[in-house]
C-alpha cells in the first residue's frame, strides 16, 4: 500500500488578501517500509506537505492515497480517526505538548484513546519507555521535572507507543546533544527496518545521507526532485542553486584534491573506506 500523492495544491487563506499557495502541483510516489527524507530551505513548503500525510490539511485541489484512505478536498473530518492510528505525525519541539500528571500517563493516553484496556496501555508504554532510551524509575514522575532530551523522549515515546504504519517527523532531533541525536536516529531506523515508513523532515544534510532511501525536496511548494540521495547530492551546483548543502563526509573529500574516490563519499565510514582504498599501499613494508 504505497503513498500516493497526485497533483496536489494547498491554498493558506484562500480569497482574502492573506492568500497564499503552500503546496503547488505535488505529486509523487513513495514505496512502501522506506526511510523518506524531506528537505527544502526554509519556508519552502515541508511542514506543510506533512501536514498532509495524515489530513490535518487536506488539499485544496487532488487526492492522496494513504495506509487505504484516499483523501481528497471533499474529505470529511469525520471517520480520520483510524487514519491518525495509522499516520503520526511529531512536530518539532513534541516536548511541549505533554500534559498529563506522570510520564506513564503521558505514554498511556495513545493507546488508552485507541481501546486498549488499563493493563495493555501501562505493558505498551512501559516497553516504549524503555525503548526510548529511559528508565522504568522515571514511569511516575511528572514529565515536568525531567530535562529537555527526556521530555523530547517522553513525547515520541507517546506517538511511537501507537505503533502507526507512517512516523512522520519534523526535525526530532532538533537541539538535543549529539549522543541524544544519534540515538534517536537509529530508533527511527530500527522503526524503518522492522517494516514501518518513516518520513523525516530535516535541514542535516549528513543525516539524509545516512539513513534515506529516498529523498524528496521542496521548493516554493513545489516538489522539484525525488530521488536516491547519492542521486541528489550529485550535482554541486544544482545543490547550490537551491540552498542546499552536501553532506559534511563529501565536502571533506572535495577537499583532498589528490585523492580519487570512486564513488563520492556521502557517510563518514564511506570516506574512511575511500581514504584507506587512496592510501594503500603507502605504509606498507
Ligand atoms: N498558517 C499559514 N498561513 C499562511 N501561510 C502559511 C501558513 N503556514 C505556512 N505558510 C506559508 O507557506 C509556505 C510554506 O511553509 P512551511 O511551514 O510548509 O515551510 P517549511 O519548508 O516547513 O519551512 P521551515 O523549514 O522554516 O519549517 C511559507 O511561505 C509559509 O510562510
Amino acid at each position: 500500500m504505497s503513498i500516493k500523492f497526485e497533483k496536489v495544491d494547498y491554498i493558506y487563506s484562500p480569497g482574502t488578501t492573506m492568500e497564499k499557495k503552500g503546496l503547488d502541483n505535488v505529486s509523487f510516489e513513495l514505496a512502501d517500509n522506506k526511510f523518506i527524507a524531506l528537505i527544502g530551505h526554509t519556508g519552502s513548503g515541508k511542514s506543510t506537505l506533512m501536514q498532509h500525510f495524515n489530513a490535518l490539511l487536506k488539499p485544496s485541489k487532488g487526492s492522496i492515497d494513504i495506509a487505504g484512505y484516499h483523501i481528497t478536498p471533499q474529505t470529511s473530518n469525520k471517520n480520520l480517526k483510524e487514519l491518525r492510528k495509522r499516520v503520526s505525525l511529531v512536530f518539532q519541539f513534541p516536548e511541549a505538548q505533554l500534559f498529563e500528571n506522570t510520564v506513564l500517563e503521558d505514554i498511556e493516553f495513545g493507546p488508552k484513546n485507541f481501546g486498549a484496556t488499563e493493563k495493555e496501555a501501562k505493558t505498551k508504554a512501559l516497553e516504549w519507555l524503555s525503548k526510548v532510551g529511559l528508565s522504568e524509575e522515571i514511569a511516575t514522575k511528572s514529565p515536568f521535572e525531567l530535562s529537555g532530551g527526556q521530555m523530547r523522549r517522553v513525547a515520541i515515546a507517546g506517538v511511537m507507543v501507537n505503533e502507526p504504519q507512517v512516523l512522520c517527523l519534523d526535525e526530532p532531533a532538533a537541539g538535543l546533544d549529539p549522543r541524544s541525536r544519534k540515538e534517536m536516529m537509529k530508533l527511527f531506523l530500527n522503526y524503518q527496518k522492522v517494516g514501518h515508513t518513516v518520513i523525516l523532515v530535516t535541514h542535516n544534510m549528513d543525516d539524509v545521507a545516512e539513513f534515506a532511501d529516498d529523498v524528496l525536496v521542496m521548493e516554493h511548494g513545489q516538489l522539484i526532485k525525488h530521488d536516491k540521495p547519492e542521486n541528489i547530492f550529485k550535482d554541486k551546483n544544482w545543490l547550490e542553486k537551491h540552498y542546499l548543502m552536501e553532506p559534511t563526509p563529501s565536502r571533506f573529500a572535495s577537499e583532498l584534491a589528490n585523492y580519487n574516490f570512486a564513488q563520492n563519499p556521502l557517510t563518514l565510514d564511506q570516506l574512511v573506506d575511500g581514504i584507506k582504498e587512496n592510501l594503500k599501499g603507502e605504509f606498507d613494508e
